[in-house]
């Protein structure tokens, strides 16, 4: 909703409804009911001559207003003339208790007497009967017309049930108040004045002043739309709250993976530099941590035992056979070495066509077993190219000394092996 994107600018725009709303509803809105000479609503009139009076009623019509002319006679105890405007033939009438006032322009012309009564006939199927108007209930309004036909306006909650109707309906108690929801019919009376003379009601308009909508329901409607838009904002926030931490826990998700995707590479990168590419086994930096681990758990009943392997005449299997066989070779010792040693020993290519087997928890004696197998597997090994390859090997083990001290010791009984004729082992105790 683009109302709640913006809360400050809706609460502005809202303020000035609701302000142009309660001002056109105090100014505007006015809903008018007329009857006037032009009206063509069906009037009538009543006098008491069917009750055995002789007061005579007559109605006057001219372009400016509507009149009665009454000729009351004392001949009756309760003389009257009376004139009906029909508003509505519809059963449930008109709703008279939304308007607020009545504004009657009306003359009154008699031998004394000032008061009039207006009535505004309700009917209910609950004590009434739709084809008997005087089964209505007689709200009543009793007035004094201005003098000169000034216009008096009257509040329509001055309505009351006139008490002779109650009485002669016998209306229960529950139906004694005013109704003005359902009015069919208005009455002009001179009903309980006794002058006899001629009596002029003379009606210029009778104007019904009320709201579409009422004060009430305007305001009923601004806290409404205020709860509405209070609602939408909340609920907008909310939503937003729900987005922002659902993207905070994406990007969270994000990082973890990249990190985990970081700490992977860098194993792998630290793996890669801890390995020779050519063969696979451990270069020099790759064993350094293990080794000195395995010094330090070597004892003199499970030493360390180091063994320096060397290629014999390797310079000439590169030079006779080129380089890319010389390579094949190095792989194939390195794979040939690997299907002879333990798990945990460990092969190092110590540089050129040199390499370092350390095997954790190996006497000497069983070191030199060792280095004779592999010596013997090579020499008999169906190398790449048909070469004939063999290797010779300086072995040690690890004293109470530091590592390279029997490094340099194995390799020295290597130096011997090379010396004394290749293709063998030599040993030198610690
Ligand atoms: N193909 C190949 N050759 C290498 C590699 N690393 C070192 N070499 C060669 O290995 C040879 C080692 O030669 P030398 O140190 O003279 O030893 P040698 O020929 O084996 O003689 P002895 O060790 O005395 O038996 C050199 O020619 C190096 O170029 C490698 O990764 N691949």
């Amino acid at each position: 909703m683009r109302i709640v994107k913006y809360p400050r600018f809706s609460v502005l725009v809202m303020l000035l409804l609701s302000g142009v709303l309660l001002l056109w509803q105090h100014f505007g809105m006015n809903r008018v009911i007329r009857i006037d000479a032009a009206t063509t609503l069906p009037m009538a009139l009543q006098d008491d001559r069917s009750s055995g009076g002789a007061s005579v009623a007559r109605l006057i019509r001219d372009n400016d207003a509507f009149a009665l002319h009454c000729l009351l006679s004392s001949t009756y105890e309760w003389p009257y003339c009376e004139m009906s405007i029909r508003l509505t033939d519809k059963p449930e009438g008109i709703d008279l208790s939304r308007f607020d006032s009545v504004k009657l322009n009306v003359e009154y012309r008699s031998p004394g007497a000032r008061a009039l009564r207006f009535f505004a006939r309700s009917y209910d199927p609950a004590y009434g009967k739709a084809n008997d108007d005087t089964t209505w209930k007689a709200n009543e309004l009793a007035f004094t017309p201005a003098v000169g036909g000034e216009v008096k306006t009257i509040p329509l909650h001055s309505f009351n049930v006139a008490s002779w109707w109650l009485s002669e309906h016998n209306i229960p108690v529950e139906y004694a108040g005013p109704d003005l929801q359902r009015v069919r019919m208005i009455q002009l009376s001179t009903s309980g004045l006794k002058e006899p003379g001629e009596h002029v009601i003379r009606v210029r308009y009778i104007e019904f002043h009320g709201k579409w909508v009422s004060r009430e329901q305007m305001a009923l409607l601004v806290v409404a739309l205020w709860v509405a838009l209070a609602a939408s904002v909340l609920v907008n926030d909310l939503r937003q709250m729900q987005r922002r931490l659902r993207h905070s826990r994406r990007r969270e998700e994000d990082l973890r993976s990249l990190t985990k995707a970081l700490q992977l590479e860098n194993k792998v990168i630290g793996e890669l530099a801890r390995r020779d590419p050519l063969t696979g086994v451990r270069n020099r930096a790759g064993i350094r941590d293990e080794l000195l681990r395995e010094a330090e758990l070597s004892q003199p009943e499970r030493p360390l035992a180091v063994i320096f392997i060397d290629l014999d005449h390797f310079k000439r299997i590169n030079d006779e056979y080129g380089h890319d066989t010389g390579d094949l070779v190095l792989k194939q010792f390195t794979a040939e070495v690997g299907t002879l040693i333990r798990r945990e020993d460990y092969l190092v290519r110590w540089g050129g066509e040199e390499f370092v087997l350390f095997c954790p928890n190996t006497p000497l004696a069983s070191a030199i077993q060792l280095a004779e197998k592999i010596r013997l597997h090579l020499r008999d090994l169906e190398w790449v190219s048909d070469l004939h390859v063999t290797a010779s090997f300086g072995v040690t083990v690890l004293a109470q000394e530091p590592v390279a001290d029997s490094l340099k010791r194995a390799d020295e009984a290597l130096y011997q092996a090379k010396h004394e004729g290749r293709d063998r082992v030599i040993a030198h105790r610690p």
